[in-house]
C-alpha cells in the first residue's frame, strides 16, 4: 500500500489542464482564470472627492470663507477652475475642480447664501487622486475568481475573461443494493448516497457533474454504464472496489482499458481507493463506504478537479489544533478521523467523534473537520498539537 503523500502525488500527476473558453463577466464567478486579466483605465479615472461638501482652493482654516461658484456630482463634473476664495459645491464621487486643493464636509460650514464659512477644521483633504485604488495596466493574475474579484474586474473595464473550461466529472454509482432516493427499496436495498455529497463537493471546486445511472453489479450494466461516462474530462466510480466477489469495478474497467496507475493506500478510511487513466481521462475508483467515499474525495478528487483547472496550490491545506481529549494510537494506515471544532484561546480545539464506522454518514454530517493522524502515531493526550483538514 502506497502513502497517502505519494497517492496523491500520483493522482495530481494523472490531470492534465483543461483547455480555456471566454465568458461574459457576469458569468465568472468561481472559475479560474487562465492567463491575467489587465486593467483599461485608472481607477478612480480622475481626482474624487470622498464627501459631500465644498471644494475650496487653498487652506481652510477656521472662519475662512469661501464663495460658492458653481457644482459638480456624480457623473457631472465642473468645466471651471478654482481660484483663491472660491469654493464648489461638491458630491461624492464627482472629480474634483482644478485648483481645488481639498473637500470640507458640508457638516463643518456654515452656509448663508453664496458664502461659506469654515466652522470646523481637518487633516483630511477628503480627495482620492486618480489610480489610488488601481492604475491602468494593473493585473490580475490567474486565480479563482471570487465576487469581490468580479468588481474589481468590473471596475478595470473588462467585460469577458478568459477562463478554464470546466472538467466535467461523471460519477458511476455501482452495486446491486442501491436505489435512488425517492425509489421504493426492495427489502435487501439501500438508497444511494454517496454520489449526492461527491457531486455536491465537485461542482463546489468548478467542475460540471453527470450522475450516471445506477450500475449493478455485472459486466453488461458496468459495461453499459462506463459507455455512457465516455467524453468525461474525469471519471469517478463508487463501491465495488474492495476483494468482495461483487466487486467487479477494477477488472471490468481494466477490460475496457483502464491504465491503472495505483490501488489501495495506507489510509483510513478509503483503503480501497483506485487511480488511473480510462481513454484519456483520469479514473478514481471510490471505496464504497459513504464517509470512505466522501474523504477520499476531499483528499484526491477535489485536489485532481483545482489541479485541472490551472490551480497551482491543488493540496489540501493542514491546520492546526488542539486536542480536547486524549486518543489512541493509530495503526498501520494514516487515520483521518471525523471530528468537531470548537473555539479556543490561540488554536481551535479538535474532538474526534467516538464512532469512527465509515458508514456513518451521520457522524459525518456533524463533523466539521477530519483530525489527522499518521500512521504509526503513538496515543496523542488532550492538549497537544494536532493537524486537520476543514470539511
Ligand atoms: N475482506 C475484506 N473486506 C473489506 C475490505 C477488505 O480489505 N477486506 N475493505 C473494507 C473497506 S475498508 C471498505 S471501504 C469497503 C469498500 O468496499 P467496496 O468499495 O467494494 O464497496 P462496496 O462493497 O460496493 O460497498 C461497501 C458499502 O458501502 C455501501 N455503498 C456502496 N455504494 C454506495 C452508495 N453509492 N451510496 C450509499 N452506500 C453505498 C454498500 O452498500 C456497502 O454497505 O470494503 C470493506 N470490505
Ligand atoms: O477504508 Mo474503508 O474505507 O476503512 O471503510
Amino acid at each position: 500500500m502506497i502513502s497517502v503523500e505519494e497517492a496523491l502525488d500520483r493522482v495530481l500527476a494523472l490531470a492534465r489542464p483543461m483547455g480555456v473558453e471566454e465568458v461574459p463577466l457576469a458569468e465568472a464567478h468561481g472559475r479560474w482564470l487562465a492567463h491575467a486579466a489587465v486593467a483599461r483605465r485608472d481607477q478612480p479615472p480622475f481626482d474624487a472627492s470622498a464627501m459631500d461638501g465644498y471644494a475650496v482652493a487653498g487652506p481652510a482654516p477656521l472662519a475662512a470663507r469661501f464663495r460658492v461658484i458653481g457644482e459638480a456630482g456624480a457623473g457631472h463634473g465642473f468645466a471651471g477652475h478654482l481660484a483663491p476664495g472660491e469654493c464648489l459645491r461638491i458630491f461624492t464621487g464627482a472629480p474634483v475642480p482644478q485648483g481645488a486643493t481639498r473637500v470640507v464636509l458640508q457638516e463643518n460650514v456654515q452656509r448663508d447664501g453664496e458664502i461659506i464659512t469654515i466652522a470646523e477644521t481637518s487633516e483630511n483633504d477628503n480627495i482620492r487622486l486618480r489610480g489610488s485604488d488601481f492604475a491602468a495596466g494593473a493585473e490580475v493574475g490567474p486565480r479563482r475568481l471570487s465576487a469581490n474579484d468580479l468588481a474589481l474586474l468590473a471596475a478595470m473595464n473588462v467585460p469577458r475573461l478568459t477562463v478554464r473550461k470546466k472538467p466535467e466529472l461523471a460519477i458511476i454509482a455501482t452495486g446491486d443494493e442501491l436505489v435512488m432516493p425517492g425509489e421504493e427499496p426492495g427489502p435487501d436495498q439501500i438508497i444511494a448516497s454517496n454520489s449526492f455529497a461527491i457531486k455536491a463537493l465537485a461542482e463546489m471546486a468548478g467542475a460540471r457533474v453527470r450522475l450516471l445511472p445506477i450500475a449493478r453489479d455485472t459486466e453488461a450494466s458496468l459495461r453499459a454504464v462506463f459507455e455512457l461516462a465516455r467524453g468525461a474530462d474525469l471519471v469517478v466510480t463508487i463501491g465495488g472496489a474492495s476483494v468482495g466477489d461483487h466487486d467487479v469495478v477494477a477488472r471490468l474497467a481494466e477490460s475496457l482499458g483502464l491504465d491503472r496507475d495505483f490501488y489501495r493506500i495506507a489510509m483510513r478510511p478509503g483503503k480501497p481507493l483506485m487511480a488511473g487513466r480510462l481513454h484519456g481521462a483520469p479514473m478514481l475508483g471510490l471505496p464504497g463506504n459513504p464517509v470512505s467515499a466522501i474523504v477520499c474525495a476531499h483528499l484526491f478528487l477535489l485536489p485532481l478537479i483545482r489541479a485541472m483547472q490551472g490551480d497551482p496550490t491543488p493540496r489540501p491545506q493542514p491546520r492546526h489544533a488542539m486536542l480536547a481529549c486524549d486518543t489512541g494510537p493509530t495503526g498501520p494506515r494514516t487515520h483521518y478521523m471525523r471530528a468537531h471544532l470548537s473555539a479556543g484561546p490561540n488554536l481551535p480545539h479538535i474532538t474526534p467523534f467516538r464512532d469512527q464506522d465509515s458508514a456513518l454518514l451521520g457522524v459525518l454530517s456533524q463533523a466539521d473537520a477530519l483530525l489527522i493522524r499518521p500512521l504509526g502515531d503513538g496515543p496523542r493526550a488532550a492538549g497537544e498539537r494536532v493537524e486537520y483538514l476543514p470539511i
